[in-house]
This record gives C-alpha cells, structure tokens and sequence, in this order.
C-alpha cells in the first residue's frame, strides 16, 4: 500500500505571521480554515479585489489586514507563511519562487507539487483536535471523515481531557513514574474497545 510522507504539526497561528494572496473564493476558504482553528491568527491578504466574506472575515477578527493591490515581492518580508491563491497559474508560481528564495514555508493552492504544507481537514471537540489528511489524493473523502469522526467523538471526552490535565499535574514521582500512572488510569479507554471486539 501507498504511505502518506506527510509530517503534521499544529502552527500557532497567532505567534505567526501569515500572508494569503488571494482573496476569491480559495482566498476565502483558506481565510477562514484558519481562523476556524485560530480567531486570532495573525494574517494578512493581499489581492487585486476581495469577496465581501473575506471583508466580512476581516471586519470581525482584528489581526486580519486587508491590502488590495497587485502581489509584490515586498509582501513576503516578515512572513513565515505564505498560501498562494490566485486565480493566476503563473503569478502563483512567481510567489512560490519568492517563497523559496526568502526561505518561508508555502502552500500553492493549484499546485500541490510546490506546496511545503497542506491544508488538514480539521476534527474540533474542545481541546481535542484531529487532522486528516489524504495526502492530496482527495479533499472530499478528508471532508467526508472529519464529519464521520465529528459525530463520533462524544462530547464527554473534553470533561475526561480536563480531568485529566488536573490528575497530570497533581502527579507526583519522577518522570517515568509519571506515565507509568497515567497508562494505568486511561487503560480503560482502549479496555473498553478490546472487549467489544
Ligand atoms: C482539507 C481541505 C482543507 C482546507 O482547504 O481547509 C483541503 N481541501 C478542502 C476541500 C476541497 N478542496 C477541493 C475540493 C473540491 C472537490 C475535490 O477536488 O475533492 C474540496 C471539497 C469541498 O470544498 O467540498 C479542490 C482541490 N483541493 C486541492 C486542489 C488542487 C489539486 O489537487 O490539484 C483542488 C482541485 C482544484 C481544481 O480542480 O481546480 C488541493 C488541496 N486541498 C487540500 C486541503 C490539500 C490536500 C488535503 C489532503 O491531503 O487531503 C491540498 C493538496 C492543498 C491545500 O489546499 O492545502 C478542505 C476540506 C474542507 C473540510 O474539511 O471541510
Ligand atoms: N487547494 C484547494 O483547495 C483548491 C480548491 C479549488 C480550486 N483551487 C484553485 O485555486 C485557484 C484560485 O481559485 P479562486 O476560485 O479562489 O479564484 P477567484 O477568481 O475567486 O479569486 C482570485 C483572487 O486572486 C486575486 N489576484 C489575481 N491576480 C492578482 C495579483 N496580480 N495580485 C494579487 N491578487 C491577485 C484576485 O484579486 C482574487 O482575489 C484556482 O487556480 C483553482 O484551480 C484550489
């Protein structure tokens, strides 16, 4: 079977600074994958004209700006990410060459070849957070499971997260001692699965 070589990390977008060229309907679904999983994430978006949900976007979170002009190479100064989505194959390529040159990380949303990063179709329950990806082979079926999995993962479980986190820190021994007592206490949610099995 093929292997997806992909590596997840989860970005801290408000620690970051995020530049989106593009601010049509990809711009937009972009725009808002983002601030879905981080109101504040620090992003700019430069495009000739934006969609009136993208002002929307900017209108109601305070760390998006909005510049409407032609994409510069100046735009990618003080970047650490940047997500190409013009409607422009050529100029999207232009942006990825400035990407590289000025070393921050790109995702080209009609080229997944140049693309350093892709977007993951995100599972939300609280503080749990799952990211799909099917390695570009098909955004919809990603889509599909995170519904799957949405309606799965029952609400409790960020009740037992929290308890949890209270238990971790309340642990007391050295570290290995640690995790051998947190193993015991969660055995029960694999138990569980083994028995109906
Ligand atoms: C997960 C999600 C995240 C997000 O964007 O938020 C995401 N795409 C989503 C939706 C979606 N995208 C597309 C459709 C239409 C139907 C279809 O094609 O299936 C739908 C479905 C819909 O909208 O219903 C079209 C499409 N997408 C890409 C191309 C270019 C190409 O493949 O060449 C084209 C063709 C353009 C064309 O034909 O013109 C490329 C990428 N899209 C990715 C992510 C990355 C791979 C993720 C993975 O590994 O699975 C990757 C490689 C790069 C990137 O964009 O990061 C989000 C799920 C939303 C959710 O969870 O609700
Ligand atoms: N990755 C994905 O999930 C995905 C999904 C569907 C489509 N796509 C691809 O994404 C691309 C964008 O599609 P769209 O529907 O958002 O297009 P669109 O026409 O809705 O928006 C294009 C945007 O690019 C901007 N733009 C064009 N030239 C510019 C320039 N010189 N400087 C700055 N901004 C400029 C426009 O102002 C506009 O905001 C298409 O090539 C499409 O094939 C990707």
């Amino acid at each position: 079977m093929e292997e997806n070589h992909l590596f997840p990390v989860f970005f801290k977008l408000n620690r970051l600074h995020t530049l989106v060229v593009g601010g049509g309907n990809i711009g937009h679904e972009k725009l808002n994958a983002m601030l879905q999983n981080c109101p504040d994430a620090n992003i700019t978006v430069v495009a000739t004209w934006f969609l009136p949900e993208v002002e929307a976007l900017a209108q109601q979170h305070h760390t998006i700006t909005l510049i409407q002009k032609e994409f510069s190479c100046g735009d990618m100064i003080g970047k650490n990410l940047v997500i190409a989505a013009t409607n422009d194959k050529e100029l999207n390529y232009t942006i990825w060459e400035k990407a590289k040159c000025s070393k921050v990380l790109i995702n080209v949303a009609d080229t997944p070849e140049l693309c350093d990063f892709y977007l993951g179709s995100i599972v939300q329950k609280g503080n749990l957070k799952i990211a799909i990806s099917t390695n570009g082979k098909s955004p919809t079926v990603a889509k599909r499971l995170k519904q799957v999995l949405q309606e799965a993962i029952p609400d409790t479980l960020d009740e037992v997260l929290n308890k949890l986190q209270v238990i971790r820190d309340r642990l007391k021994g050295d570290f290995t001692e640690k995790v051998k007592q947190l193993n015991k206490i969660t055995d029960v949610l694999v138990q569980e699965k083994e028995k109906e099995q």
